[in-house]
């Protein structure tokens, strides 16, 4: 129904260089995977059954309770339709996000946690109860005192051998669980982080399952104190709660034992690695970089579209508004996170593949890829959800003041997205864990061991020679590639010897020396980041099964997301004589070409993420561009707008003015 589309994204849609749709098949892995995708969308978006309701006008307990309604529907329903595990994944994504909401985090973390740290035993008691909502279940790990250092919580998990039972306790107020989503008030089961204590002494932390609430009456069981933690800066339709133990008692097969067991007389043992117990971590951060991939993406679309849509002052005296689009600087501000959005759906997807090898390996027994992976995922769900964050700001800022107003939707984004910062591991304490892995494999290289592929380029790090690279080059992958290989490699081996040199000539402690070089520790891990998101951008567009135009498209694309990164941190890249001072003005001028190449495909480049209106819940970025009627009927929608005299009025107001007008 063309004639109902806005004619400024009609005109911005005909003018595409590509077909979108093939550019959503290269998204999504072919036209098969669309059609897969838009089935289950169409399965969960047009069911009438499902009411929507606009979260921003309820109060906070409305809001849980309309989350809670459409989350226990949807639960019901993928068991009714009998989708397989993958589609009913999808269908929970489109129908309930996966922020917040009182069964989020049962639908991953605590089924994860079954799946990966239990035995075939307890998988088959478990599992199958999870799978099928017969019990709700969140992942009670964090403390009021203890997030990040995982070996200081306090809870404890004391076995006793006389009963063959472990004794769950909550020693100390810091010790109390914190944050778990969906604790406050919705499930009846908890996989929960304790230290272990067996034959007087502390083994660390392990997991271990157990019920919360009465399955009659919900109520917390005996010796549990349950709540919820009160408002928050998003996800405020989620229970995110607090528990406290007191000297709970679980059977000892309630640990979960597929990596460490606690035999009947108490003996304890450890099959594989120890850090395998952290594995559900692994691979949440893993599907968190393609949240934040998403969310980006999704923030782009709303900005791009509106800015086709908006109309503002002039650009050539006594012509009509121009599209806010047409300013270079508006280009300036979106495009680079369109390029980002791009580059972080190519890498998620490299990520998923890597994980997934690894993981089946593990299957096998073998643990040789976990440090690889762990590093990886952590580095990049750091940097994917900090570019994400700012991007999305920056276009909720790009759209003015329909940007501040939750009709845009960006708000919902941001606050959403700052969870993926800090949530499953803060992004700083992640990118250190990767900085620690960089500088072991550079010492490892240094004494001429073989490295893993994704750190490989370390080995080079010595004669990696100036290039001498002008920016006329800058358009060309290789070049650009191989100034953000050398820009990490700089940084990795900078870090590096920063801190050997810390140790060795000014005989600082080891812990020290990597607290006084934490700042550039993150920047080496930021930088490695930066470089797997380049390569693996380049890879994928010369890999697409495209044609001409549409690979066009993308090439302009990754050369925007790499020299928008040059220029941005140009000071490295000078630093390490990969640039000259006089290539710069060139850099920056080729970026701003590139601008103007990538604004004749905006809106097409925004329709290939192919995300439904009820996806984006945003008025500024709705698909039909009618972003004005759109405004005015959400506005009037307002419960402040029910009467035309609020009952306000007679209460304060009226009273009020009334007294004033008495004493004139
Ligand atoms: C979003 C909405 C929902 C949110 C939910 C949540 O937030 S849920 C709550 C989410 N909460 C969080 O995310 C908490 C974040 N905190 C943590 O994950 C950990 O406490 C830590 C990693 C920061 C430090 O741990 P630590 O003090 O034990 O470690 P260390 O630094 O001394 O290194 C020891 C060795 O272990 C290695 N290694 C570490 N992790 C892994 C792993 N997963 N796999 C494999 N390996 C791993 C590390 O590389 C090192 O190897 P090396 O060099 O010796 O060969
Ligand atoms: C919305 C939301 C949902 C959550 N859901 C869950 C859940 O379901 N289950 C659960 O168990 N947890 C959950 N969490 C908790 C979350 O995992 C932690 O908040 C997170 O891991 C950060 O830990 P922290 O709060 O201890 O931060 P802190 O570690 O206290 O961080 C504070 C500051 O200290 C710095 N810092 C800390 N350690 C270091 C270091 N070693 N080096 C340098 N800097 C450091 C950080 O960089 C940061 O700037 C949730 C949190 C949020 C916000």
């Amino acid at each position: 129904m063309a004639q109902l589309v806005n004619p400024d994204l009609v005109r911005e849609r005909s003018r595409a260089s590509f077909d979108t749709g093939k550019l959503t098949a290269v998204l999504y892995g072919g036209p098969d995977e669309v059609t897969r995708k838009r089935r289950i969308e169409a399965l969960a978006l047009k069911d009438p059954d499902y009411t929507h309701e606009d979260l921003n006008y309820l109060c906070r307990e409305d809001q849980y309770v309309a989350m809670l309604k459409k989350s226990l529907m949807a639960a019901r329903k993928v068991r009714e339709l009998g989708l397989s595990e993958r589609d009913r994944d999808s269908y929970m994504d489109f129908l309930l996000d996966w922020r917040a909401g009182a069964v989020n985090l049962h639908r991953t973390m605590f089924t994860l946690t079954l799946q990966q740290q239990g035995n075939q035993e307890q998988r088959a008691k478990w599992l199958k109860l999870a799978e099928d909502f017969s019990i709700l279940g969140s992942y009670l790990q964090t403390e009021m005192g203890h997030g990040t250092f995982l070996r200081g919580l306090e809870t404890t998990a004391t076995y006793d051998p006389s009963t063959q039972e472990f004794v769950l306790h909550s020693p100390t107020l810091t010790a109390t669980k914190w944050w778990p989503g969906g604790l406050g008030l919705t499930v009846t089961h908890g996989v929960v982080m304790a230290q272990l204590y067996t034959q007087g002494q502390c083994m660390g932390p392990h997991m271990f399952i157990l019920q919360l609430r009465s399955l009659d009456n919900h109520k917390p069981l005996p010796g549990i104190i349950i709540g919820d933690i009160g408002p928050k800066y998003g996800c405020n339709d989620g229970d995110n709660g607090f528990l406290r133990f007191h000297q709970v008692r679980i059977p000892r097969d309630n640990m979960l034992m597929r990596f460490a067991q606690v035999a009947e007389d108490g003996t304890y043992s450890m099959v594989l690695d120890p850090r395998l117990i952290y594995g559900t971590m692994v691979s949440m951060r893993v599907r968190l970089t393609e949240q934040s991939n998403f969310a980006l993406a999704r923030a782009v679309t709303i900005a791009v579209r509106y800015s086709c849509v908006r109309h503002q002052s002039e650009l050539t005296p006594g012509e009509p508004e121009p599209q806010i689009l047409e300013y270079q600087t508006q280009q300036y501000k979106l495009f680079p996170h369109l390029a980002a959005a791009y580059a972080f759906w190519f890498t998620v997807q490299t990520l998923q593949a890597h994980y997934e090898q690894v993981n089946s390996r593990l299957q096998e027994g073998d643990t040789s890829g976990l440090q690889e992976v762990h590093a990886l995922s952590a580095g990049l769900k750091a940097f994917t959800s900090l570019a994400a964050h700012r991007g999305i700001d920056e276009c909720r800022l790009a759209c003015g003041g329909h940007g501040y107003s939750h009709a845009s939707g960006l708000i919902y984004l941001l606050t959403s997205q700052a969870v993926i910062v800090t949530g499953e591991g803060e992004a700083t304490v992640m990118l250190l864990q990767l900085a620690r892995y960089l500088v072991k494999c550079y010492a490892k290289s240094q004494a001429g061991a073989k490295l893993p592929s994704t750190v490989s380029y370390l080995q080079t790090v010595q004669s990696a020679a100036v290039s001498g690279v002008t920016a006329r080059d800058l358009n060309n992958f290789d070049v650009l590639t191989e100034a953000y290989q050398h820009r990490a490699a700089r940084l990795v081996k900078d870090a590096a010897e920063g801190v050997r040199f810390k140790v060795v000539s000014e005989g600082q402690s080891e812990s020290d020396a990597w607290n006084n070089s934490l700042v550039s520790l993150v920047k080496c891990a930021e930088a490695h980041s930066h470089f797997f998101v380049v390569k693996t951008f380049v890879e994928a567009v010369r890999r697409a099964d495209v044609d001409d135009s549409a690979r066009a498209a993308l090439i302009s694309l990754c050369q925007l997301y790499a020299l928008h990164g040059i220029c941005e941190q140009a000071g490295d890249f000078l630093q390490h004589g990969f640039l000259t001072g006089p290539d710069l003005p060139l850099a920056r001028s080729q970026m701003c070409s590139l601008l103007s190449k990538v604004r004749s495909d905006a809106v097409p480049l925004v329709d290939a993420f192919d995300f439904h209106d009820q996806t984006l819940q945003s008025v500024l970025g709705r698909y039909d561009g009618r972003v004005y009627e759109h405004l005015y009927q959400w506005a009037k929608k307002s419960p402040l707008n029910k009467a035309q005299v609020h009952e306000s009025y007679y209460r304060y107001l009226q009273p009020f003015l009334q007294q004033n007008r008495a004493k004139l």
